[in-house]
C-alpha cells in the first residue's frame, strides 16, 4: 500500500473551525491526520481533475506535476502523459480471498443451512461468523470453552481433518506467504469431503478466480488477513481501532497486523462459498419476487449468499470469552420495532451507560429467510457486519448478549432519534446547512461501506440515527452484503420501495454501489422537503412516480435499459425531467429551495444509468458542500426532545 495515500473521504475540517477552501485539510487513514494536501484549486489537481498524491506533491506550482501519480476513485495511477491512466474502475475487486483456487469450497445450497447453523451456534457461543466457526474448530483452547462445548462437539463430528479447510488454514496462519505461495493442495483428499455428508464440493462450479494482487489491496507486502488473538487488555474495539489506525488506506482494514499467535480468518483464506448455482439462485430469487411486498416500508430479503462480509475490525475474537446475559441490563422502554428486531432503551447495570438493545425476532418471514431454528439470516448478517465495522457514521454494536430463552440481543450505542421519526415531529424541514451536515456524514458512512466492499442495500431515513450532538449513524445492516467483481447476480428485491433504484425496480440482478447512491439521493430530497421523494405503493407505481418526475428513461440515456427484465412494460411516457419544479432555486410557495449546485448533486444521485450515477467519492467532493450556506458544524445542529426517553 502506498504510504501517504490520501483518504478520499477527507473530512472537511471546516466542520469545526471554519471553511478554508484553499487550505483543505486531509486526513490519512494511517493516522497522519491533518497533513495538508495543499490548495484545493485546479493547480492542485492533475489535468484530469484528480488530486495528486501528497507525497508526490511538493508544492503549489511545482513543475512536472502532470507526471505525478493522481488519485481517482481511490486508485493511484499516473496521468496519461505520465504514462499510466487511472484504471477504469467500474467494479472493485473483492478483498475477500476468493483466489485460492485450490481451496475454494462451494457448498450446495441444500447444505448451506447446515453450515450457517453451525456458524450461528458459534455466534450464540458467541463467535460471529463462519470464519470463526472454522477458527474455533481448529483451536483446541477455544474449544475447551464451556460455552462453546456443544457447538464444537457438533462441529467435531465433521472432524478436524475433514475440516482441514479450517484447521489447515489455522495451522499456517503465521505464514505471510500463504496466500500467494502455498502450493496447490489436492483439496479433495485433504478435506476428506467425501466423508462429509453435509458438504459437497463442486469443483466444476468455481467462479472465475481472482487474485489478491489484482485488488486495490494488493501491495508488495500483501499478507493474509490476520486476526490478533490478543488476550491482553485490549478491548476488541481498541484492537480494531488500532488495526485501523495502522492501516493507511481504507481498503486495507482487512489486513491486520500479524503477530505471534495471530491467525487468519478462514472465511478469507478458504473462500468458502455457500452458493453453488447462480441460476438456481436467480430462480429462487424470482420465486421471492412473487411475494414481494409493495408497501413503502416493507423490505424483502434474499437468502444468505454467504460470502462472509469483510470484517475490517473483526473484534469478535475477544467475544470468545463468552457473552453476557441480557439481565446485566435494565430495560427502560421500547424504542421501536422493525421487521427483524425490537429495539429497547436499556441501562448497563455495571457502567450505568444507556444503550440500545435490539432483540432478534425469531422465525420471521419466509422459511428461506431464517436458519433451521428460526434465527433470521439477515440478523446473522447484521451482527457479523456491525461487530466488525467501526466508523463514526456507522452505529456501533458493542456486543451480543442472550437471555434465558436463547434470544439474542445486539447491544448498540443508544441514539436519541431516527431521522424519519424526527422529521415527522419537526415543524420545519432541516435548513440547507443542516442538510449538508447530515449528507456529509451519511456519505462518509457510505464511503466506508463501499470502501470495504459492502452494499448497505436499505438506506432510508428510518435507518439513519441521530444523536443530540448532531452525529448521524447508519443502522440496520440486515440487507447488506459484500460485493465484488465481476458482479454476481443478487436479488433485486432489496431496498425499501421508496428508496429503491430504478435498475432494481426493473429487475436487474447485477448491480453495485450505485443502488446505495440512488437511495442517498432520495434521502437528500427527503431531508430538504421533509417528505419522501417517491412514495410508490407498488413497484409499478414507484416506477411511474419516478418517471413522472425525472422523465421516462430511454436506451439513449441509459444504454442497456431495454435488456432489463421489467423494461418491456408499457410505462407512462414523460419526456421531461421535472425535478427542478419540486426543488426550485427560489420559491414563494414553500417548496424547498435548492441552488444550482445542490440541484446538480441531486440530479447526479438520481441519474438513471447506474454507470453514470455519481459515486460516493465524487459526491463527497461535490461543490455544493463548498458553497454557502456551508455545512453546519455538528456541534451547532439543533437538538430535539428525545423521542424514546420516557420518564427516566
Ligand atoms: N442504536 C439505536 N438507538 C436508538 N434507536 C435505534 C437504534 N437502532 C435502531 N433504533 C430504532 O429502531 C428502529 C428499528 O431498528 P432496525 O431498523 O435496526 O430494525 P429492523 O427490524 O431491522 O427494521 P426494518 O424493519 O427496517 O428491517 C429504527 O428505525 C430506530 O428507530
Amino acid at each position: 500500500m502506498a504510504a501517504g495515500r490520501p483518504d478520499v473521504s477527507r473530512r472537511r475540517e471546516y466542520y469545526s473551525y471554519g471553511y478554508h477552501k484553499k487550505e483543505e485539510v486531509v486526513r490519512y487513514k494511517n493516522g497522519s491526520r491533518d497533513a495538508k494536501l495543499g490548495h484545493r484549486g485546479d493547480d492542485h489537481k492533475c489535468k484530469h481533475g484528480y488530486p495528486f498524491l501528497p507525497n508526490e506533491h511538493k508544492g503549489r506550482g511545482q513543475a512536472g506535476l502532470d507526471d505525478a501519480p493522481c488519485v481517482k476513485n481511490g486508485e493511484v495511477s499516473k496521468c496519461d502523459d505520465g504514462v499510466q491512466l487511472p484504471p477504469e474502475k467500474k467494479f472493485k475487486f473483492s478483498p475477500i480471498i476468493w483466489d485460492l483456487e485450490e481451496k475454494e469450497v462451494r457448498i450446495s445450497s441444500k447444505n448451506r443451512i447446515a453450515l450457517t447453523s453451525n456458524a450461528l451456534s458459534c455466534l450464540k457461543s458467541p463467535a460471529s461468523s463462519v470464519s470463526e466457526v472454522l477458527n474455533i474448530v481448529s483451536d483446541g483452547d477455544v474449544a475447551k470453552s464451556p460455552v462453546l462445548e456443544n457447538q464444537v462437539k457438533a462441529l467435531e463430528e465433521l472432524s478436524s481433518d475433514k475440516l482441514l479447510v479450517a484447521s489447515g488454514s489455522a495451522e499456517s496462519t503465521t505464514s505471510d506467504s500463504r496466500m500467494s505461495l502455498s502450493p496447490p493442495l489436492p483439496q479433495k483428499e485433504q478435506i476428506g469431503y467425501d466423508d462429509l455428508d453435509k458438504m459437497q464440493l463442486e469443483d466444476d462450479e468455481f467462479v472465475p478466480t481472482k487474485n489478491i494482487s489484482m485488488s486495490r489491496w494488493a501491495s508488495d507486502s500483501d499478507s493474509p488477513r490476520n486476526i490478533s488473538l490478543s488476550d491482553g487488555e485490549d478491548s476488541p474495539k481498541r484492537e480494531s481501532q488500532a488495526s485501523k489506525m495502522s492501516t493507511p488506506e481504507s481498503g486495507e482494514f482487512c489486513r491486520e497486523s500479524s503477530g505471534d499467535g495471530s491467525r487468519l480468518s478462514e472465511s478469507d483464506e478458504v473462500g468458502v462459498h455457500l452458493s453453488n448455482d447462480e441460476d438456481a439462485e436467480i430462480e429462487l430469487e424470482e420465486d421471492v419476487m412473487h411475494t414481494d411486498k409493495t408497501h413503502g416500508d416493507d423490505t424483502d430479503f434474499e437468502r444468505l449468499e454467504v460470502e462472509e462480509p469483510i470484517v475490517p475490525g473483526h473484534r469478535s475474537m475477544n467475544m470468545l470469552e463468552g457473552c453476557r446475559s441480557v439481565f446485566e441490563f435494565e430495560r427502560l422502554n421500547k424504542i421501536n420495532e422493525g421487521t427483524y428486531g425490537i429495539v429497547y432503551r436499556a441501562r448497563d447495570k455495571k457502567t450505568g451507560k444507556i444503550v440500545a438493545l435490539k432483540k432478534v425476532k425469531m422465525n420471521v418471514g419466509r422459511k428461506e429467510d431464517y436458519l433451521e431454528y428460526g434465527f433470521p439470516i439477515s440478523s446473522l448478517r447484521e451482527i457479523n457486519i456491525l461487530l466488525s465495522f467501526i466508523h463514526p457514521a456507522i452505529v456501533d454494536v458493542k456486543e451480543v448478549v442472550m437471555d434465558d430463552h436463547n434470544s439474542v440481543y445486539m447491544v448498540m450505542e443508544y441514539m436519541e432519534h431516527d431521522v424519519k421519526g424526527l422529521m415527522e415531529s419537526m415543524k420545519q424541514p432541516f435548513s440547507t446547512s443542516e442538510v449538508k451536515c447530515l449528507m456529509l456524514q451519511l456519505l462518509e458512512g457510505v464511503k466506508y461501506l463501499h470502501d470495504n466492499w459492502v452494499l448497505h442495500r436499505d438506506l432510508k431515513t428510518s435507518n439513519l440515527l441521530l444523536d443530540n450532538r448532531g452525529k448521524l449513524k447508519i443502522c440496520d445492516f440486515g440487507m447488506s452484503r459484500q460485493y465484488g467483481s465481476p458482479l454476481k447476480p443478487y436479488t433485486s428485491l432489496v431496498v425499501t420501495l421508496w428508496y429503491r433504484a430504478p435498475e432494481l425496480l426493473l429487475g436487474a440482478k447485477k448491480y453495485s454501489t450505485a443502488v446505495d447512491m440512488w437511495s442517498v439521493g432520495c434521502i437528500m430530497a427527503e431531508l430538504l422537503a421533509k417528505k419522501p421523494l417517491f412514495s410508490g405503493t407498488s413497484e409499478v407505481d414507484q416506477l411511474e412516480k419516478i418517471f413522472k418526475t425525472l422523465g421516462t428513461p430511454t436506451e439513449k440515456i441509459w444504454p442497456g435499459l431495454s435488456k432489463l427484465p421489467g423494461a418491456k412494460a408499457n410505462f407512462v411516457k414523460q419526456p421531461y425531467n421535472l425535478l427542478r419544479k419540486r426543488f426550485p432555486a427560489a420559491s414563494f410557495t414553500g417548496s424547498p429551495v435548492l441552488s444550482e449546485l445542490g440541484f446538480d448533486l441531486l440530479n447526479k444521485f438520481l441519474t438513471y444509468d447506474p454507470e453514470k450515477r455519481i459515486t460516493v467519492d465524487d459526491a463527497l467532493n461535490h461543490e455544493w458542500f463548498w458553497e454557502v450556506p456551508l455545512p453546519k458544524s455538528k456541534e451547532f445542529m439543533p437538538t430535539f426532545p428525545p423521542q424514546h426517553a420516557q420518564n427516566r
